[in-house]
């Protein structure tokens, strides 16, 4: 197979946004470097980024779209349900998985009629290792999260560390890892301390993952070697890291169309920051699909008024309160000049990328994590559910450029109803951080150093960069071998 030989490859993403988005950018990123990039999806997710795919298109990029329907209505989902942040209770969540496993058929349709070279897609289409077996092409496991989160969650299981414990909010060292990280159990997911379906999905995902190509990871070896290293020898994972992938997003245009289009127009946000002061901003965000309670929302206004802190905070509306009547009387009036909200949908790395931003108030999904290293901000950190207290502890315990806004329990849904953080703490947290104390200075130097090293780890002989071209040469030897190998079984059988 020469290296002119143009690789196509399918990627698959999971439809939830901090699945999607990074595998978008991924699927971008690949075509940049040659490859023929075409985008399984729904009808409604195509529609988030259909857009920047025309653009990619416009610039001779070789990406495009297939899509296949969902069948929201055969699982008892209502029509348009397509997509993580559209299921409104847990239990939906079942119908929603069980959904993405009919999902396969459709799929195998695609691959007899195109017949890429290879298939990257989310963990949670676990199916995809055997149907690339059987059509003799490789298959790339993609989690969203990264070398950390993983290690640390196979830690837990493998030596159970909770089991020995008095109480939930105990602390215990995770065993033989590369540094001493000190977690509770009140902190560990339903599916790691007790069996559910979750834990036997997972265990799925763990067989099928041990049999495919290999993983790609979202994140870069300087940020977490000792756990790449971990991965790679202690775990048996052959992994390739090729992040920040948001890196790969350069113009404005690009950079505010990630997920959904955003609620307020980018120039007027970029304005707004443009006024304030370098690293004066703090952020507030708490991803694609967490949405708080309205007892939760007016802590965190009180608390960040007290503070008087510059912010721009992203606000989803709970379900229950569409009306808003969370805010405290005249908040917005007062916070004029001070504080930006955006209800719903922010242009996140646009915003992160900005000098006035200094902090980021997060819930710790890995994107935004990784987008906030890369951004060189300092965190504040208040994880809710699924690998997000894993995250946490990366940035409080490892890389030391956070602190904790002491939220102490894993909630199973993405929509807590309890008061997680009084608005004392929030004021607390939020003035350490953003203060020229010589804490804070050190970890602003660190973060700011970290941004640094992102950026270049994926320029032109990085890491990340270096990475990819040894994938794409890996698949490439694969592919060579399979045709040679059909070549000899078909003079054979003549
Ligand atoms: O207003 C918003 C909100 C989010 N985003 C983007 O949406 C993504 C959110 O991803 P992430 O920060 O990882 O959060 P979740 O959406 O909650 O991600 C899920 O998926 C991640 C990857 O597996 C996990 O780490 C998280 O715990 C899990 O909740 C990021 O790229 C953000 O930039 C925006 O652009 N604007």
């Amino acid at each position: 197979m020469g290296s002119d030989y143009q690789l196509h490859i399918f990627f698959f993403p999971f439809m939830a946004h901090g699945h999607s988005i990074p595998i978008i950018d991924m699927a971008r990123l690949f075509a940049a470097r040659g490859t023929k990039s075409t985008i399984i999806t729904t009808p409604l997710n195509a529609y988030f980024f259909s857009d920047t795919l025309d653009r990619d298109r416009q610039k001779g990029l070789d990406i495009s779209l297939q899509v296949i329907q969902f069948p929201s209505a055969q699982v008892g989902l209502p029509e348009g349900c397509e997509s993580v942040e559209s299921i409104t209770t847990i239990d939906m969540l079942v119908n929603f998985f069980e959904a993405t496993t009919k999902l396969q058929q459709p799929f195998e349709q695609l691959l007899k009629k195109h017949q890429p070279d290879c298939i990257i897609s989310d963990m949670f289409f676990h199916w995809t290792t055997e149907l690339a077996s059987k059509h003799g092409i490789a298959r790339l496991v993609f989690h969203g999260m990264s070398y950390f989160p993983l290690s640390l969650f196979e830690n837990i299981k493998r030596y159970a560390p909770y089991e020995n414990i008095a109480s939930d909010s105990d602390v215990f060292v995770v065993p033989g890892l590369p540094d001493q990280i000190e977690m509770t159990k009140a902190q560990l997911p339903d599916h790691i301390v007790a069996r559910n379906a979750i834990s036997d999905m997972m265990e799925v995902i763990n067989e099928t993952e041990l049999k495919s190509f290999g993983i790609v990871v979202n994140t870069f070896y300087e940020l977490e070697p000792a756990y790449a290293e971990y991965y790679k020898n202690e775990m048996g994972r052959r992994a390739w890291n090729i992040g920040p992938v948001s890196l790969y997003n350069i113009n404005i245009v690009d950079k505010a169309t990630r997920g959904q289009k955003s609620s307020i127009d980018e120039h007027c946000c970029l304005q707004w920051l443009d006024d304030k002061k370098p690293n004066s901003v703090l952020y507030v965000c708490y991803g694609s699909c967490s949405r708080f309670s309205s007892n939760q929302l007016l802590e965190i206004a009180m608390g960040l008024e007290a503070s008087e802190i510059p912010f721009i905070w992203v606000i989803k509306t709970p379900r229950n309160n569409e009306k808003e009547q969370f805010l405290p009387t005249g908040f917005e009036q007062r916070m004029k000049g001070t504080g930006l909200l955006i209800r719903d949908w922010a242009p996140q790395v646009l915003i992160l990328d900005h000098p006035a931003i200094g902090g980021f108030m997060t819930h710790c999904g890995w994107n935004s994590t990784l987008e906030g290293v890369s951004a060189g901000v300092t965190f504040i950190t208040w994880p809710v559910f699924a690998d997000q207290f894993n995250n946490e502890k990366f940035i409080t315990q490892v890389l030391k450029i956070g602190i904790s806004a002491g939220n102490e329990v894993w909630n199973s849904w993405v929509e807590p109803e309890n008061v997680m953080v009084k608005r004392e703490m929030i004021e607390k947290v939020v003035t350490q951080l953003m203060s020229h104390g010589e804490e804070a200075d050190e970890m602003r130097n660190r973060a700011k150093e970290l941004g640094e090293i992102a950026k270049r780890t994926v320029e032109e002989g990085g890491s990340s960069y270096t990475n990819l071209t040894d994938l794409i040469e890996k698949l490439r030897e694969h592919k060579s071998i399979h045709t040679s190998q059909r070549s000899k079984e078909k003079a054979i059988n003549k």
